[in-house]
């Protein structure tokens, strides 16, 4: 099984389950990482945080089944995430990201990040956050030496095939020079072999790619452009 934090510190591609064919999701996952992807990141919504549903436990204990090798990097757009912990982890989830959103103190009843990171680890996953486009780097950087992951999402979540947003590298500028160097930094939105390059130069080493991979047809060598390889 793939160690996030283990060296050599490569630029690692994650194909998007969100952009496979639902019909054969597992088949299509392989798919993507015989053509050299690193692990799968899978979309979690749940209809209030972002408007679409998208996928969830079911998906998760299926590709385990038919993947037992692969790392799942399961994201959650869903205002309770720490309602899934323990099924996330019984499903097969290898890491698991919730967005600092739907936190406090930015939400009012809203989710203990501190809280929430010991019991993602506790139940033996690799905790991630993740902040959507306005949110700035502060509402994360409690909880930096924490985390084995922090997502910068470099479109609205919601859905797949959306256009890159250039102004979030920035934060992933300020992000890897505070991050320990075992947290993989990580981006999600509007990722290709065009716009991959900027993301790796702004330190990001975990890229996300849904639509390109899925849509391509090399898909091993759009995922060699993806990596800079
Ligand atoms: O979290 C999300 C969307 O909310 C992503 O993970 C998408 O799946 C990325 O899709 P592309 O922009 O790469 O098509
Ligand atoms: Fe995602």
């Amino acid at each position: 099984m793939l160690d996030l934090a283990a060296p050599p510190r490569l630029p690692l591609v994650a194909p998007s389950v969100l952009a496979a064919d639902f019909g054969r999701a597992a088949g299509d996952a392989a798919d993507a990482l015989a053509a050299g992807g690193d692990l799968l990141h899978v979309d979690v919504m749940d209809g209030h945080f972002v408007p679409n549903l998208s996928m969830g436990g079911g998906m998760i204990a299926g590709l385990r089944k038919h993947l037992p090798d692969a790392f799942l990097d399961v994201h959650l757009m869903v205002e309770r995430p720490h309602d899934y912990v323990g099924a996330f982890a019984e499903a097969g989830a290898n890491s698991f990201s919730f967005h600092a959103e739907v936190c406090r103190p930015h939400r009012v009843h809203g989710v203990d990040a501190g809280d929430l990171i010991a019991s993602i680890r506790d139940a033996g996953m690799t905790p991630g956050m993740v902040i959507n486009p306005p949110t700035p780097v502060s509402w994360v950087a409690p909880y930096l030496d924490g985390l084995g992951l922090v997502l910068v999402m470099s479109v609205f979540p919601g859905a797949g095939g959306q256009s890159f947003m250039p102004e979030v590298l920035t934060k992933c500028r300020e992000l890897r020079t505070r991050l320990r160097p075992t947290t993989r930094l990580q981006i999600d939105g509007g990722i290709g072999p065009g716009t991959a390059s900027a993301a790796r130069d702004a330190g990001v080493d975990l890229l996300v790619a849904g639509s390109a991979v899925f849509g391509a047809a090399d898909r091993a060598a759009t995922i060699a452009g993806i990596r800079g390889a």
